[in-house]
């Protein structure tokens, strides 16, 4: 561990966790789809980033999407999280179809994510980075905040203790006051997914969260991303580094060239000779191939 690397992340039963999340469900019917994405397409001109790609994202587990680079899947995100709208498919979270929904309407649906390149208010405290992520789910009009009504002062303490908690979870609680573009890399990655987290998502979409970690960083963050999901929290889980994939997931989905090659658990995908094939060639940091 380096002398900026955070600290280990909590026990699963801590407090914390329960403050973090108090009103979420812990248990999960296994097998129950939490999302269904059907015949997903997104084109950019005269190319076809995402080729009518179907796969499901059950609730509870951790669901790896895996591919080359430039196979669609920052695109399958992006698709997925308003950003980008699809040129044809459905998205159903829960069974409600969330295609072509603001981004911050399918936050509130429950999809929350962060992004390949770190996205945080640099200015802003890390904690208040992440109260912005709990601000959502205030209830106090603009006149109960100008007055300082009694409701007003509760929310904003429950969220100062819940946004604390959040940050003890992820492990980056004594850089709580600093402000965020002052944070080391790792709290940087960590915060986002404190940020993410306060949203109260039903979906947790990593994107490359391990991108530019050393091997002993990597092996945290597999350790936190395992404690996210063992709390009760589904997790989608774009990565690019295959041992960390493996070792992590519960179920891999395979793109390449936009198009879905394989959707296993991950020994089958570590055997599976289209993935293998796909993966030929590319920088081997992953032995899969
Ligand atoms: N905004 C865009 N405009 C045009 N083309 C795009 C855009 N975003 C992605 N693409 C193209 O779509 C394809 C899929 O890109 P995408 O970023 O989804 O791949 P990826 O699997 O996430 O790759 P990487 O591992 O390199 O991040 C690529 O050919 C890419 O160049």
């Amino acid at each position: 561990m380096t002398e900026n690397a955070p600290a280990p992340v909590p026990d699963l039963d801590s407090e914390v966790a329960q403050l973090a999340a108090p009103e979420r469900e812990i248990a999960v019917e296994e097998g129950e789809n939490l999302v269904e994405i059907e015949n997903l397409s997104v084109k950019f001109g005269g190319l076809t980033a995402l080729d009518s790609v179907s796969f499901n994202i059950r609730r509870g587990e951790i669901l790896g999407l895996i591919g080359p680079n430039g196979a669609g899947k920052t695109t399958c995100f992006n698709a997925m999280t308003g950003v980008y709208k699809p040129s044809s498919g459905t998205v159903l979270l829960e069974g409600n179809s969330i295609v072509g929904r603001k981004q911050h309407h399918i936050t509130q649906a429950g999809l929350a994510r962060t992004f390949q390149n770190i996205r945080l208010f640099g200015e802003m405290s890390a904690l208040e980075n992440v109260i912005v992520g709990l601000d959502a789910r205030h209830k106090t009009s603009v006149w109960g905040a100008l007055f300082r009504s009694p409701r007003h002062y509760r929310e904003e303490r429950t969220a100062i203790d819940r946004g604390m908690a959040l940050l003890e979870f992820v492990g980056i609680a004594d850089k709580a006051e600093f402000q965020a573009r002052n944070l080391p890399y790792g709290y940087q990655r960590r915060l986002e997914i404190a940020r993410a987290l306060a949203t109260d998502p039903k979906l947790l979409c990593l994107d490359e969260p391990a991108a530019g970690f050393n091997p002993a960083e990597k092996e945290e963050l597999m350790a936190l991303i395992r404690t996210i999901r063992n709390d009760g929290y589904t997790v989608l889980l774009i990565e690019h580094d295959m041992k960390l994939v493996m070792g992590v997931t519960d179920r891999i989905v395979v793109l390449e060239f936009g198009k879905k090659i394989a959707d296993d658990k991950p020994k089958a995908i570590r055997e599976n000779p289209a993935v293998v094939a796909a993966y030929l060639g590319e920088e081997a940091d992953d032995g899969a191939a």
